[in-house]
Formats: C-alpha cells, structure tokens, sequence
C-alpha cells in the first residue's frame, strides 16, 4: 500500500463513501499530527502548524491553497501571525473520505516545501 500522500484522490460528490468507523483509526494512526473534530455533526480532521511570522504562515497557506486546487479538493484554512489552522472534510459528503485523509498527509509535505 502506497503512503497516503501519494494515494490518488477521487472526484468529490455528494454521494462519496464516507470512512466507516472500522477504517478510522487506522488512516488517523497514518496522520498523528491531526485531530478529528466534529462540528455541526460533521467529522473534520484538524491541524495547528506554527511559524516564526505572518509571511512564513501566508507561505504555507498558499502551498496549501496550490495542492488543494491541484486535486480540486479543498482545506478550510485560517491564517494569523505565525499559525495556520488547516482543517479537512468532504463538504457535499458531509464528512470525512479518504480524499480527506491523502490531503491532510500532503499538507504535511509543505512544511518542508520551500
Ligand atoms: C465544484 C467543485 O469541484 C466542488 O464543489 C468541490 C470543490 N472542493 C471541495 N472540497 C472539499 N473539501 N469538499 C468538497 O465537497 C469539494 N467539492
């Protein structure tokens, strides 16, 4: 099995099969830098990544705003001086899909993206 980060992901409908409860844990094992939250009943996953400045965040923010345009499926992203919390979840799903999961795995590889 490929690392999530490079696992392809799939077109995002409404319809999408959402993780079960059984995968869960494993792909959350596969991201331990994240933090599932539910908000209005919907399963997100979440991260807080900190930085020296505003430039450094605004940065990240954009490296994350390109591979999310890449795949055409996208983080919410909050950005403030020297943090940006990134959260994912398949919005017409209303929850959480692998998709979710391979995007949060590459939004990792940008901290080391210059
Ligand atoms: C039309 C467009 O492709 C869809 O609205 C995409 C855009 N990006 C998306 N991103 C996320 N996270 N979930 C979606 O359901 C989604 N849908």
């Amino acid at each position: 099995m490929k690392d999530l980060a490079q696992q392809e992901c799939e077109a995002c409908r409404a319809d999408a099969p959402l993780v079960s409860d059984d995968e869960l844990p494993e792909l959350l094992r596969q991201i331990p830098d994240w933090t599932p939250v539910t908000r209005d009943g919907i399963l997100q996953l979440e991260r807080v990544f900190k930085f020296r400045n505003f430039k450094q965040a605004l940065a990240f923010t954009n490296r994350v705003g390109a591979i999310a345009e890449e795949v055409g499926h996208h983080p919410a992203l909050l950005t403030e001086w020297g943090r940006v919390t990134v959260t994912w979840w398949s919005h017409e799903a209303k929850g959480l899909h692998k998709n979710d999961f391979i995007m949060a795995a590459r939004t990792d590889q940008q901290l080391e993206a210059e």
